[in-house]
Protein backbone atom coordinates (compact mmCIF):
# COMPACT_ATOMS: atom_id res chain seq x y z
CA UNK A 1 0.00 0.00 0.00
CA UNK A 2 1.44 3.56 -1.11
CA UNK A 3 2.24 5.45 1.76
CA UNK A 4 3.95 9.46 1.87
CA UNK A 5 6.79 10.52 3.69
CA UNK A 6 6.96 14.12 4.16
CA UNK A 7 10.04 15.70 5.99
CA UNK A 8 8.72 18.90 7.34
CA UNK A 9 10.48 22.74 7.29
CA UNK A 10 10.49 23.62 4.07
CA UNK A 11 8.65 26.80 2.76
CA UNK A 12 6.88 26.65 -0.67
CA UNK A 13 7.94 28.72 -3.68
CA UNK A 14 6.34 29.04 -7.21
CA UNK A 15 3.27 27.84 -9.04
CA UNK A 16 1.03 24.85 -9.07
CA UNK A 17 -1.54 24.05 -11.89
CA UNK A 18 -5.07 23.59 -10.27
CA UNK A 19 -7.09 20.56 -11.99
CA UNK A 20 -10.18 19.88 -12.95
CA UNK A 21 -12.98 19.71 -10.04
CA UNK A 22 -13.58 16.01 -9.23
CA UNK A 23 -16.60 16.94 -7.30
CA UNK A 24 -18.21 18.63 -11.36
CA UNK A 25 -15.98 16.06 -13.12
CA UNK A 26 -18.31 13.10 -11.57
CA UNK A 27 -21.67 14.42 -12.13
CA UNK A 28 -20.59 15.83 -15.58
CA UNK A 29 -19.34 11.95 -16.81
CA UNK A 30 -23.10 11.00 -15.69
CA UNK A 31 -24.54 13.64 -17.34
CA UNK A 32 -23.09 11.79 -20.54
CA UNK A 33 -25.72 9.02 -20.09
CA UNK A 34 -28.43 11.42 -21.29
CA UNK A 35 -27.80 11.34 -24.95
CA UNK A 36 -26.42 8.97 -27.65
CA UNK A 37 -24.99 11.57 -28.48
CA UNK A 38 -20.84 11.74 -28.19
CA UNK A 39 -20.06 14.08 -25.05
CA UNK A 40 -16.44 15.03 -24.78
CA UNK A 41 -14.74 16.62 -21.52
CA UNK A 42 -12.08 18.19 -21.35
CA UNK A 43 -9.49 18.78 -17.94
CA UNK A 44 -11.19 15.80 -16.52
CA UNK A 45 -9.00 15.33 -13.52
CA UNK A 46 -6.65 12.03 -13.17
CA UNK A 47 -8.22 10.62 -9.94
CA UNK A 48 -9.42 7.16 -8.54
CA UNK A 49 -12.65 8.48 -8.58
CA UNK A 50 -12.52 9.35 -11.81
CA UNK A 51 -11.47 5.78 -12.92
CA UNK A 52 -14.26 4.13 -11.15
CA UNK A 53 -16.70 6.66 -12.58
CA UNK A 54 -15.97 5.06 -16.32
CA UNK A 55 -15.60 1.61 -14.94
CA UNK A 56 -19.23 2.28 -13.85
CA UNK A 57 -20.87 3.58 -17.05
CA UNK A 58 -18.20 1.01 -19.13
CA UNK A 59 -20.27 -1.60 -17.01
CA UNK A 60 -23.41 -0.04 -18.29
CA UNK A 61 -22.04 -0.61 -22.32
CA UNK A 62 -20.95 3.44 -22.53
CA UNK A 63 -17.89 3.36 -24.39
CA UNK A 64 -15.68 6.16 -23.11
CA UNK A 65 -11.98 6.62 -23.90
CA UNK A 66 -10.09 8.64 -21.65
CA UNK A 67 -6.44 10.21 -22.64
CA UNK A 68 -3.53 11.70 -20.60
CA UNK A 69 -4.02 15.09 -21.27
CA UNK A 70 -7.90 14.90 -19.29
CA UNK A 71 -9.65 14.57 -22.69
CA UNK A 72 -12.25 12.24 -22.28
CA UNK A 73 -14.90 10.91 -24.70
CA UNK A 74 -18.16 8.94 -24.02
CA UNK A 75 -20.37 7.40 -26.17
CA UNK A 76 -23.51 6.17 -24.63
CA UNK A 77 -25.47 4.97 -27.55
CA UNK A 78 -24.80 1.37 -26.60
CA UNK A 79 -26.38 1.92 -23.11
CA UNK A 80 -28.07 -1.43 -22.25
CA UNK A 81 -27.57 -1.96 -18.86
CA UNK A 82 -28.83 1.40 -16.21
CA UNK A 83 -27.40 -0.87 -13.16
CA UNK A 84 -24.94 0.74 -11.06
CA UNK A 85 -23.87 -1.98 -8.51
CA UNK A 86 -23.19 -1.84 -4.80
CA UNK A 87 -19.22 -2.84 -5.24
CA UNK A 88 -18.84 0.27 -7.00
CA UNK A 89 -20.77 2.48 -5.20
CA UNK A 90 -19.68 1.58 -1.95
CA UNK A 91 -16.34 2.96 -2.86
CA UNK A 92 -17.84 6.26 -4.51
CA UNK A 93 -20.78 7.71 -3.07
CA UNK A 94 -21.30 9.97 -5.95
CA UNK A 95 -22.34 7.12 -8.16
CA UNK A 96 -25.58 7.71 -7.42
CA UNK A 97 -25.67 10.22 -10.00
CA UNK A 98 -26.42 8.23 -12.18
CA UNK A 99 -29.67 7.76 -10.95
CA UNK A 100 -31.57 10.80 -12.24
CA UNK A 101 -29.80 10.54 -15.58
CA UNK A 102 -30.51 6.36 -16.34
CA UNK A 103 -34.13 7.30 -15.21
CA UNK A 104 -34.77 10.46 -17.25
CA UNK A 105 -33.68 8.62 -21.07
CA UNK A 106 -34.57 4.89 -20.44
CA UNK A 107 -37.32 5.34 -18.17
CA UNK A 108 -35.72 2.73 -15.46
CA UNK A 109 -32.41 2.71 -13.31
CA UNK A 110 -31.30 0.23 -10.71
CA UNK A 111 -28.92 2.21 -8.48
CA UNK A 112 -27.42 0.77 -5.21
CA UNK A 113 -27.84 2.64 -1.93
CA UNK A 114 -24.50 4.04 -0.76
CA UNK A 115 -24.80 3.62 2.83
CA UNK A 116 -22.67 5.60 5.12
CA UNK A 117 -18.67 6.17 4.61
CA UNK A 118 -15.86 6.88 7.10
CA UNK A 119 -17.07 11.00 7.21
CA UNK A 120 -20.86 9.97 8.54
CA UNK A 121 -23.86 8.44 6.72
CA UNK A 122 -25.06 9.19 3.26
CA UNK A 123 -28.96 9.76 2.81
CA UNK A 124 -30.55 9.66 -0.24
CA UNK A 125 -34.03 10.07 0.52
CA UNK A 126 -34.17 13.48 -0.68
CA UNK A 127 -32.81 12.53 -4.16
CA UNK A 128 -36.35 9.77 -3.92
CA UNK A 129 -38.61 11.85 -2.32
CA UNK A 130 -37.88 14.35 -5.10
CA UNK A 131 -37.97 11.73 -8.11
CA UNK A 132 -41.12 10.07 -7.22
CA UNK A 133 -42.21 13.94 -7.48
CA UNK A 134 -41.25 13.85 -11.07
CA UNK A 135 -43.51 10.44 -11.29
CA UNK A 136 -40.89 8.10 -10.63
CA UNK A 137 -41.93 4.62 -8.66
CA UNK A 138 -38.86 4.09 -6.86
CA UNK A 139 -39.00 1.10 -4.34
CA UNK A 140 -35.41 -0.06 -2.08
CA UNK A 141 -35.41 -3.25 -2.06
CA UNK A 142 -32.18 -5.34 -1.41
CA UNK A 143 -30.08 -2.81 -0.79
CA UNK A 144 -30.78 -1.01 -4.18
CA UNK A 145 -33.02 1.94 -5.47
CA UNK A 146 -35.41 0.41 -8.21
CA UNK A 147 -36.84 3.05 -10.30
CA UNK A 148 -38.99 2.96 -13.34
CA UNK A 149 -41.63 5.23 -15.10
CA UNK A 150 -45.21 4.07 -14.52
CA UNK A 151 -46.97 1.99 -16.48
CA UNK A 152 -47.56 4.18 -20.60
CA UNK A 153 -45.77 6.88 -18.69
CA UNK A 154 -42.47 7.82 -21.41
CA UNK A 155 -40.77 10.79 -19.90
CA UNK A 156 -40.73 12.10 -16.36
CA UNK A 157 -43.16 14.91 -15.21
CA UNK A 158 -41.70 18.57 -14.23
CA UNK A 159 -42.49 19.12 -11.17
CA UNK A 160 -41.55 22.01 -8.19
CA UNK A 161 -39.09 20.22 -5.87
CA UNK A 162 -38.52 21.51 -1.84
CA UNK A 163 -35.85 19.33 -0.49
CA UNK A 164 -35.85 19.69 3.11
CA UNK A 165 -32.43 20.78 3.22
CA UNK A 166 -29.82 21.92 1.08
CA UNK A 167 -27.98 18.89 -0.96
CA UNK A 168 -25.42 19.01 -3.38
CA UNK A 169 -25.82 15.56 -5.38
CA UNK A 170 -29.80 15.91 -4.97
CA UNK A 171 -29.88 18.95 -7.05
CA UNK A 172 -27.60 17.49 -9.54
CA UNK A 173 -29.74 14.41 -9.77
CA UNK A 174 -32.44 16.53 -10.24
CA UNK A 175 -31.24 18.56 -12.78
CA UNK A 176 -30.34 16.05 -15.05
CA UNK A 177 -33.81 13.73 -14.27
CA UNK A 178 -35.63 17.39 -14.81
CA UNK A 179 -33.67 18.10 -18.53
CA UNK A 180 -35.20 15.25 -20.11
CA UNK A 181 -38.72 15.77 -18.14
CA UNK A 182 -41.67 16.66 -19.44
CA UNK A 183 -42.83 20.41 -18.49
CA UNK A 184 -41.04 22.70 -16.00
CA UNK A 185 -39.59 21.71 -13.21
CA UNK A 186 -38.89 23.96 -9.99
CA UNK A 187 -35.64 23.52 -7.99
CA UNK A 188 -36.59 25.30 -4.25
CA UNK A 189 -33.64 25.40 -1.54
CA UNK A 190 -31.54 24.36 -4.60
CA UNK A 191 -27.63 23.91 -3.81
CA UNK A 192 -25.47 26.71 -5.23
CA UNK A 193 -22.19 25.38 -5.74
CA UNK A 194 -20.02 26.41 -8.94
CA UNK A 195 -20.23 22.69 -9.56
CA UNK A 196 -23.97 22.79 -9.66
CA UNK A 197 -23.12 25.52 -12.06
CA UNK A 198 -20.75 23.98 -14.07
CA UNK A 199 -22.77 21.02 -14.67
CA UNK A 200 -25.81 23.16 -15.52
CA UNK A 201 -23.61 24.53 -17.74
CA UNK A 202 -22.57 21.81 -19.49
CA UNK A 203 -26.25 20.66 -19.56
CA UNK A 204 -27.31 23.98 -21.55
CA UNK A 205 -24.83 23.03 -24.12
CA UNK A 206 -26.31 19.93 -24.46
CA UNK A 207 -29.51 21.90 -25.22
CA UNK A 208 -31.33 21.60 -21.58
CA UNK A 209 -33.57 24.46 -21.03
CA UNK A 210 -32.16 25.71 -17.30
CA UNK A 211 -32.24 28.99 -15.80
CA UNK A 212 -31.30 30.24 -12.48
CA UNK A 213 -28.25 27.80 -11.56
CA UNK A 214 -25.92 29.29 -9.26
CA UNK A 215 -28.81 30.70 -6.71
CA UNK A 216 -31.30 28.51 -4.48
CA UNK A 217 -34.32 28.59 -7.11
CA UNK A 218 -33.01 26.82 -10.24
CA UNK A 219 -36.08 26.18 -13.26
CA UNK A 220 -35.72 23.40 -15.83
CA UNK A 221 -38.05 23.60 -18.98
CA UNK A 222 -37.73 20.02 -20.19
CA UNK A 223 -36.85 19.22 -23.77
CA UNK A 224 -37.50 16.04 -25.69
CA UNK A 225 -33.68 14.83 -26.18
CA UNK A 226 -30.29 16.57 -25.75
CA UNK A 227 -26.93 16.49 -28.14
CA UNK A 228 -23.20 16.04 -27.55
CA UNK A 229 -21.33 18.08 -26.26
CA UNK A 230 -17.75 19.44 -25.48
CA UNK A 231 -17.20 20.57 -21.68
CA UNK A 232 -14.41 21.72 -19.85
CA UNK A 233 -14.52 20.69 -15.96
CA UNK A 234 -14.34 23.92 -13.63
CA UNK A 235 -11.20 24.16 -11.73
CA UNK A 236 -10.73 22.25 -8.63
CA UNK A 237 -11.80 25.22 -5.58
CA UNK A 238 -11.34 22.38 -2.47
CA UNK A 239 -7.74 21.48 -4.50
CA UNK A 240 -6.97 25.59 -4.67
CA UNK A 241 -8.19 25.77 -1.13
CA UNK A 242 -6.05 22.81 0.30
CA UNK A 243 -2.82 24.58 -1.26
CA UNK A 244 -3.69 27.78 0.20
CA UNK A 245 -3.78 26.18 3.63
CA UNK A 246 -0.44 24.39 2.61
CA UNK A 247 1.23 27.55 1.86
CA UNK A 248 -0.50 29.82 4.46
CA UNK A 249 1.32 26.54 7.17
CA UNK A 250 4.58 26.28 5.62
CA UNK A 251 5.24 30.13 4.69
CA UNK A 252 5.87 30.87 1.03
CA UNK A 253 4.77 32.59 -2.24
CA UNK A 254 2.52 30.22 -4.66
CA UNK A 255 0.73 31.11 -7.77
CA UNK A 256 -2.07 28.92 -8.19
CA UNK A 257 -2.94 28.65 -11.90
CA UNK A 258 -6.40 28.46 -12.82
CA UNK A 259 -7.16 28.81 -9.71
CA UNK A 260 -10.73 30.83 -9.24
CA UNK A 261 -10.55 33.18 -5.66
CA UNK A 262 -14.60 33.92 -6.77
CA UNK A 263 -15.02 29.78 -5.54
CA UNK A 264 -13.39 30.31 -2.30
CA UNK A 265 -14.28 33.43 -0.69
CA UNK A 266 -15.17 32.07 2.83
CA UNK A 267 -11.59 30.29 2.89
CA UNK A 268 -9.70 33.45 1.57
CA UNK A 269 -11.76 35.78 3.85
CA UNK A 270 -10.79 33.47 6.88
CA UNK A 271 -6.72 32.90 5.67
CA UNK A 272 -6.27 37.22 5.25
CA UNK A 273 -7.97 37.36 8.62
CA UNK A 274 -5.35 35.38 9.95
CA UNK A 275 -2.85 36.95 7.88
CA UNK A 276 -1.97 36.02 4.88
CA UNK A 277 -1.93 37.94 1.67
CA UNK A 278 -4.64 36.34 -1.05
CA UNK A 279 -5.15 37.75 -4.19
CA UNK A 280 -6.85 37.17 -7.51
CA UNK A 281 -4.42 37.38 -10.43
CA UNK A 282 -4.75 36.83 -14.31
CA UNK A 283 -3.34 33.27 -13.92
CA UNK A 284 -6.01 32.58 -10.55
CA UNK A 285 -4.71 33.16 -6.97
CA UNK A 286 -1.89 33.94 -5.37
CA UNK A 287 -0.51 33.63 -1.36
CA UNK A 288 2.24 34.94 0.28
CA UNK A 289 2.06 33.99 4.07
CA UNK A 290 4.78 34.52 6.44
CA UNK A 291 4.18 30.76 8.08
CA UNK A 292 1.94 29.79 10.48
CA UNK A 293 3.34 30.63 13.59
CA UNK A 294 2.91 34.28 12.98
CA UNK A 295 -1.24 34.03 11.55
CA UNK A 296 -3.71 33.88 13.70
CA UNK A 297 -5.89 30.84 14.03
CA UNK A 298 -9.62 31.08 13.09
CA UNK A 299 -12.81 29.72 14.04
CA UNK A 300 -15.40 28.96 11.31
CA UNK A 301 -18.87 26.88 10.67
CA UNK A 302 -19.07 24.38 7.95
CA UNK A 303 -22.39 25.03 5.80
CA UNK A 304 -23.48 25.27 2.32
CA UNK A 305 -22.47 27.11 -0.29
CA UNK A 306 -20.91 30.13 -0.11
CA UNK A 307 -20.27 29.44 3.61
CA UNK A 308 -17.31 27.83 4.46
CA UNK A 309 -16.94 24.48 2.35
CA UNK A 310 -17.11 20.85 4.79
CA UNK A 311 -14.46 19.66 2.12
CA UNK A 312 -11.73 22.32 3.55
CA UNK A 313 -12.57 21.64 7.39
CA UNK A 314 -9.77 19.39 7.68
CA UNK A 315 -7.07 21.39 5.82
CA UNK A 316 -7.94 24.79 7.89
CA UNK A 317 -8.27 22.70 11.61
CA UNK A 318 -4.36 21.44 10.46
CA UNK A 319 -3.37 25.52 9.75
CA UNK A 320 -5.34 26.60 13.01
CA UNK A 321 -3.09 23.94 14.68
CA UNK A 322 0.04 25.63 14.10
CA UNK A 323 -1.19 29.02 13.93
CA UNK A 324 -1.45 31.06 16.98
CA UNK A 325 -4.34 30.84 19.84
CA UNK A 326 -6.87 28.99 20.39
CA UNK A 327 -9.78 28.42 17.45
CA UNK A 328 -13.14 27.21 17.17
CA UNK A 329 -14.22 24.62 14.66
CA UNK A 330 -18.26 23.86 14.05
CA UNK A 331 -18.56 20.97 11.33
CA UNK A 332 -22.71 20.96 10.24
CA UNK A 333 -22.79 18.89 7.30
CA UNK A 334 -21.77 15.41 8.50
CA UNK A 335 -21.23 14.10 11.88
CA UNK A 336 -18.14 12.28 11.74
CA UNK A 337 -15.84 14.89 10.08
CA UNK A 338 -13.07 14.66 12.98
CA UNK A 339 -11.26 11.83 11.99
CA UNK A 340 -8.24 13.33 11.31
CA UNK A 341 -8.16 15.10 15.09
CA UNK A 342 -6.99 11.88 16.67
CA UNK A 343 -4.17 11.42 13.96
CA UNK A 344 -3.60 15.34 14.19
CA UNK A 345 -3.25 14.85 18.27
CA UNK A 346 -0.23 12.11 17.00
CA UNK A 347 1.96 14.37 15.69
CA UNK A 348 1.52 16.82 19.15
CA UNK A 349 -1.30 19.12 18.14
CA UNK A 350 -4.07 20.68 20.72
CA UNK A 351 -7.33 19.50 20.35
CA UNK A 352 -10.45 18.82 21.88
CA UNK A 353 -13.87 17.75 20.33
CA UNK A 354 -17.38 17.77 21.61
CA UNK A 355 -20.26 16.48 18.95
CA UNK A 356 -19.90 18.90 16.36
CA UNK A 357 -17.36 21.12 17.42
CA UNK A 358 -13.50 21.10 18.01
CA UNK A 359 -11.35 23.50 20.27
CA UNK A 360 -7.67 23.89 19.13
CA UNK A 361 -5.59 25.31 20.63
CA UNK A 362 -2.88 26.53 18.23
CA UNK A 363 0.91 26.18 18.88
CA UNK A 364 1.92 28.86 16.93
CA UNK A 365 5.00 30.78 18.30
CA UNK A 366 6.89 33.15 16.40
CA UNK A 367 9.75 33.06 18.53
CA UNK A 368 10.18 29.01 18.93
CA UNK A 369 13.37 27.72 17.88
CA UNK A 370 11.20 24.20 16.49
CA UNK A 371 8.27 23.72 14.73
CA UNK A 372 5.29 22.78 17.06
CA UNK A 373 4.38 19.35 15.75
CA UNK A 374 6.49 16.30 15.69
CA UNK A 375 6.69 13.93 12.53
CA UNK A 376 5.30 10.54 13.30
CA UNK A 377 3.51 7.60 11.07
CA UNK A 378 -0.19 8.91 10.90
CA UNK A 379 -2.86 7.21 8.83
CA UNK A 380 -5.46 8.68 6.40
CA UNK A 381 -9.04 8.16 7.26
CA UNK A 382 -10.81 9.82 4.33
CA UNK A 383 -9.93 12.20 1.48
CA UNK A 384 -9.94 15.47 3.31
CA UNK A 385 -8.46 14.06 6.39
CA UNK A 386 -5.35 13.06 4.14
CA UNK A 387 -4.80 15.94 2.79
CA UNK A 388 -5.12 17.72 6.59
CA UNK A 389 -2.19 15.32 7.66
CA UNK A 390 -0.01 16.25 4.70
CA UNK A 391 -0.62 19.81 5.61
CA UNK A 392 1.06 18.82 9.27
CA UNK A 393 3.48 16.46 7.56
CA UNK A 394 4.61 19.61 5.55
CA UNK A 395 5.31 21.77 9.12
CA UNK A 396 6.28 19.01 11.42
CA UNK A 397 9.38 18.60 12.75
CA UNK A 398 11.37 15.63 11.35
CA UNK A 399 9.92 12.72 9.16
CA UNK A 400 5.98 11.92 8.34
CA UNK A 401 4.62 8.90 6.58
CA UNK A 402 1.33 9.25 5.81
CA UNK A 403 -0.37 5.62 5.42
CA UNK A 404 -3.17 4.65 3.55
CA UNK A 405 -3.37 7.55 0.70
CA UNK A 406 -5.86 5.58 -1.45
CA UNK A 407 -7.79 7.72 0.34
CA UNK A 408 -5.79 11.06 -1.50
CA UNK A 409 -5.66 9.50 -4.69
CA UNK A 410 -9.69 9.18 -4.72
CA UNK A 411 -9.44 13.26 -4.77
CA UNK A 412 -6.02 15.19 -6.03
CA UNK A 413 -4.57 14.73 -9.20
CA UNK A 414 -0.77 13.96 -8.18
CA UNK A 415 -0.75 16.06 -5.20
CA UNK A 416 3.11 15.24 -4.04
CA UNK A 417 4.61 15.93 -7.52
CA UNK A 418 2.83 19.32 -7.39
CA UNK A 419 4.06 20.15 -3.62
CA UNK A 420 7.54 18.77 -4.48
CA UNK A 421 7.28 21.56 -7.64
CA UNK A 422 6.93 24.32 -5.27
CA UNK A 423 9.78 22.77 -2.81
CA UNK A 424 7.90 20.23 -0.90
CA UNK A 425 10.65 17.29 0.32
CA UNK A 426 7.35 14.96 -0.21
CA UNK A 427 7.55 11.73 -1.91
CA UNK A 428 5.36 8.39 -2.18
CA UNK A 429 6.64 4.96 -0.78
CA UNK A 430 5.36 1.39 -1.45
C1 LIG B 1 -24.23 20.95 1.41
C2 LIG B 1 -22.86 20.35 1.42
O1 LIG B 1 -21.97 20.88 2.06
N1 LIG B 1 -22.67 19.25 0.71
C3 LIG B 1 -21.42 18.54 0.71
C4 LIG B 1 -21.71 17.06 0.60
O2 LIG B 1 -22.37 16.83 -0.63
P1 LIG B 1 -23.23 15.51 -0.84
O3 LIG B 1 -23.95 15.74 -2.09
O4 LIG B 1 -22.46 14.30 -0.61
O5 LIG B 1 -24.21 15.62 0.36
P2 LIG B 1 -25.48 16.54 0.36
O6 LIG B 1 -25.15 17.91 -0.05
O7 LIG B 1 -26.53 15.82 -0.36
O8 LIG B 1 -25.81 16.50 1.91
C5 LIG B 1 -25.96 17.67 2.71
C6 LIG B 1 -26.64 17.27 4.00
O9 LIG B 1 -27.94 16.79 3.72
C7 LIG B 1 -28.15 15.47 4.21
N2 LIG B 1 -28.98 14.74 3.21
C8 LIG B 1 -28.64 14.77 1.90
C9 LIG B 1 -29.39 14.10 0.96
C10 LIG B 1 -30.52 13.38 1.36
O10 LIG B 1 -31.24 12.76 0.56
N3 LIG B 1 -30.83 13.38 2.69
C11 LIG B 1 -30.08 14.03 3.64
O11 LIG B 1 -30.41 14.00 4.83
C12 LIG B 1 -26.75 14.89 4.38
O12 LIG B 1 -26.70 13.91 5.37
C13 LIG B 1 -25.93 16.12 4.73
O13 LIG B 1 -25.99 16.38 6.10
O14 LIG B 1 -20.51 16.33 0.66
C14 LIG B 1 -19.62 16.58 -0.42
C15 LIG B 1 -18.40 15.72 -0.16
O15 LIG B 1 -17.85 16.02 1.05
C16 LIG B 1 -19.30 18.06 -0.48
O16 LIG B 1 -18.54 18.31 -1.63
C17 LIG B 1 -20.55 18.92 -0.48
O17 LIG B 1 -20.19 20.29 -0.39
C1 LIG C 1 -15.90 13.41 0.76
C2 LIG C 1 -15.76 13.83 -0.49
O1 LIG C 1 -16.23 13.20 -1.56
P1 LIG C 1 -17.34 12.06 -1.70
O2 LIG C 1 -18.66 12.73 -1.62
O3 LIG C 1 -17.07 11.54 -3.07
O4 LIG C 1 -17.15 11.05 -0.61
C3 LIG C 1 -15.02 15.08 -0.81
O5 LIG C 1 -14.99 15.49 -1.98
O6 LIG C 1 -14.45 15.68 0.13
Amino acid sequence: MDKLLIRGGRTLQGEVLVSGAKNAALPELCAALLTAEPVTLLNVPQLQDVSTMLTLIRNMGVAAERSADGTVRIDASGLNTPEAPYELVKTMRASVLALGPLLARFGEATVSLPGGCAIGSRPVDQHIKGLATMGAEIVVEHGYMIAKLPAGATRLKGARITTDMVTVTGTENFLMAAALAEGETVLENAAQEPEIVDLAEMLIAMGARIEGHGTSRIRIQGVERLSGCTHRVVADRIEAGTFLCAVAATGGNVVLRHGRADHLDAVIEKLREAGAQVQAVDAGIRIQSPGAAKLRAQGFRTTEYPGFPTDMQAQFMALNCVAQGTSTVTETIFENRFMHVDELVRLGARIQTDGKVAVIEGLGNAEAAHPPLSGATVMATDLRASASLVIAGLVADGETVVDRIYHLDRGYDCMEAKLRGIGADIERVS
